[in-house]
């Protein structure tokens, strides 16, 4: 296929940058311990500092990948599918997760929000980032709000979100890995002091597993 037609497919979400997929546990949030294949989409310009995927950041260096080629595989691995990035919301999600859906597999994405939601999802864990904002939309239709903590005012920057996303919304506080011997404890008094707020933990680090 010439460059000009992978462009254009990628840019229809027909293929996509695919940086690598495995099946694995959902170690964060609601779903944490169940099992889920993970499909990590290239691209993202949000720049966390502390990203803990930086290699996913240029799409570039990631193969676009046919839709149904992914779709094909995944339906292998299990009925729930974890779209991640990099950030998803990057590129459109609306044929990958039609894919899905015919084969009957529950969507799941993690993302910032920084960018318009597309796609079809059963759960939406929206992380939302300082340096570039959620959309409004998405606030009304995120499952799960999952905000990185990794200084005192990150617990300021949540309440501003909490305040932000609809009433079934379930709230975490996520420790940032680097600094979490420090935030833990103030994450587990903040959560006792706003018991609306529940703890989330990075657990397939501690699982050692992907
Ligand atoms: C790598 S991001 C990819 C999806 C999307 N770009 C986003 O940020 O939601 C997946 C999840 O990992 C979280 N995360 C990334 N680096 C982290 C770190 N160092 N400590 C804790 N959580 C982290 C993000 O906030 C997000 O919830
Ligand atoms: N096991 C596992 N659970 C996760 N939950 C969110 C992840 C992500 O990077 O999006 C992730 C991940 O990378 N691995
Ligand atoms: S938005 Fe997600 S992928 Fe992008 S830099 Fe932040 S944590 Fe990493
Ligand atoms: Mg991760």
């Amino acid at each position: 296929m010439v460059l000009e037609q992978v462009k254009d497919l990628v840019e229809k979400g027909q293929m996509l940058p695919l940086m690598e997929e495995f099946y694995t546990i959902q170690g964060e949030g609601y779903h944490k311990g169940t099992a889920a294949y993970f499909v990590r989409i290239g691209g993202c310009d949000v720049g966390c500092h502390w990203c803990d995927v930086k290699e996913s950041w240029d799409a570039e260096t990631h193969p676009p990948t046919d839709i149904k080629k992914i779709v094909a595989n995944a339906a292998k691995y299990s009925n729930t599918i974890v779209i991640t990035g990099g950030e998803p919301l990057m590129w459109d999600m609306a044929p990958l997760t039609s894919g899905l859906k015919t084969k009957n597999l529950h969507t799941h994405i993690e993302t910032s929000g920084a960018y318009p939601l597309t796609g079809t999802w059963d759960w939406i864990c929206l992380s939302p980032k300082k340096n570039k904002l959620p959309t409004e939309e998405i606030y009304d239709v995120a499952s799960e709000l999952k905000v990185i903590v990794y200084n005192k005012h990150d617990f300021v920057f949540a309440e501003e979100q909490a305040a932000k996303v609809n009433e079934n919304c379930i709230l975490y506080l996520q420790p940032e890995w680097s600094v979490r011997e420090k935030m833990i404890p103030l994450i587990v008094d903040y959560v006792m002091q706003n018991p609306k707020w529940i703890v989330s933990l990075q657990t397939h680090k501690y699982l050692n597993i992907p």
